[in-house]
């Protein structure tokens, strides 16, 4: 199946409804990821097929999952190559997106995608996530945060819960371990301000693939002294 056929089999499939324009948005993603991976390290992924599979279906099952509302502020944290961010804005343009990565390069090759997507409402902030956690400009500013492939739970809560306001939530998109994560991760929930809400299970069509999504609210500020610098984190995650 042609790639944009295949996208959109997916997304009928999944029950995500994506117009001409935005196929074709997938389409210069599609392109611009695999001529920018030729000169940086984006990702592993360079068959185009499995680019639509594996990056944009697995990203897209967010979507169905979430009421997205007009002007709603997401960030993506540790995003690389605008992974789920820019698929969910492409899906649902009314949302106000920030992208944010420790890796300067990354950023560059966003803000092409952004300018050459024509995407409106998209903020590219190089930083790490300890950092932008801690500065007043971000801080529990986001109704929702999203991540992929990032750290485990235990880590990422404390990378993405500062960002989120309280009563809005984070949606981890996670592998087969995901509910041992949670589990471990339970401590550091609750020293940070969050509750776990759900784990979904999420099937990709077109493979054998699935992965579970990962919903923590946002049910009290998160104490001050989170997140602690990034060796600390790493070293001695919350528990
Ligand atoms: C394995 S990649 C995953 C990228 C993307 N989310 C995806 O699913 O394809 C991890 C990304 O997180 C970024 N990252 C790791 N630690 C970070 C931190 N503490 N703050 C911000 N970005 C971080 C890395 O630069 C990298 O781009």
């Amino acid at each position: 199946m042609e790639n944009r056929a295949l996208l959109r089999d997916c997304c009928e499939q999944m029950g995500v409804s994506l117009g001409e324009k935005e196929t074709e948005q997938f389409m210069t993603y599609l392109s611009l990821l695999l001529e920018w991976n030729e000169k940086m390290n984006l990702t592993a992924i360079t068959e185009p097929r499995e680019v639509v599979l594996k990056h944009f279906a697995d990203c897209l099952s967010l979507v169905p999952c979430v009421e997205w509302r007009d002007g709603m502020r997401v960030i993506d944290v540790g995003t690389g190559a605008g992974f789920p961010g820019i698929p969910v804005k492409i899906a649902c343009p009314e949302i106000e997106l920030t992208l944010l990565d420790s890796l300067q390069k990354r950023i560059g090759f966003l803000q092409e995608v952004g300018s050459q997507l024509g995407l409106e409402g998209v903020h590219y902030v190089h930083s790490r996530a300890e950092d932008g956690g801690q500065n007043p400009q971000y801080r529990e500013g986001f109704d929702l945060c999203v991540s992929r492939a990032v750290a485990n739970l235990s880590v990422l809560a404390e990378y993405c819960l500062p960002f989120i306001k309280v009563g809005g939530r984070l949606a981890a998109l996670k592998g087969p371990d995901a509910a041992a994560e949670a589990e471990q991760a339970k401590g550091a929930l609750k020293k940070l301000g969050g509750r776990l809400v759900e784990i979904k299970d999420v099937a990709i069509p077109h493979t054998d693939l699935s992965h579970k999504l990962v919903f923590i609210e946002k049910i009290a500020p998160t104490p001050k002294k989170y997140p602690r610098n990034a060796g600390k984190i790493k070293k001695e995650p919350l528990s």
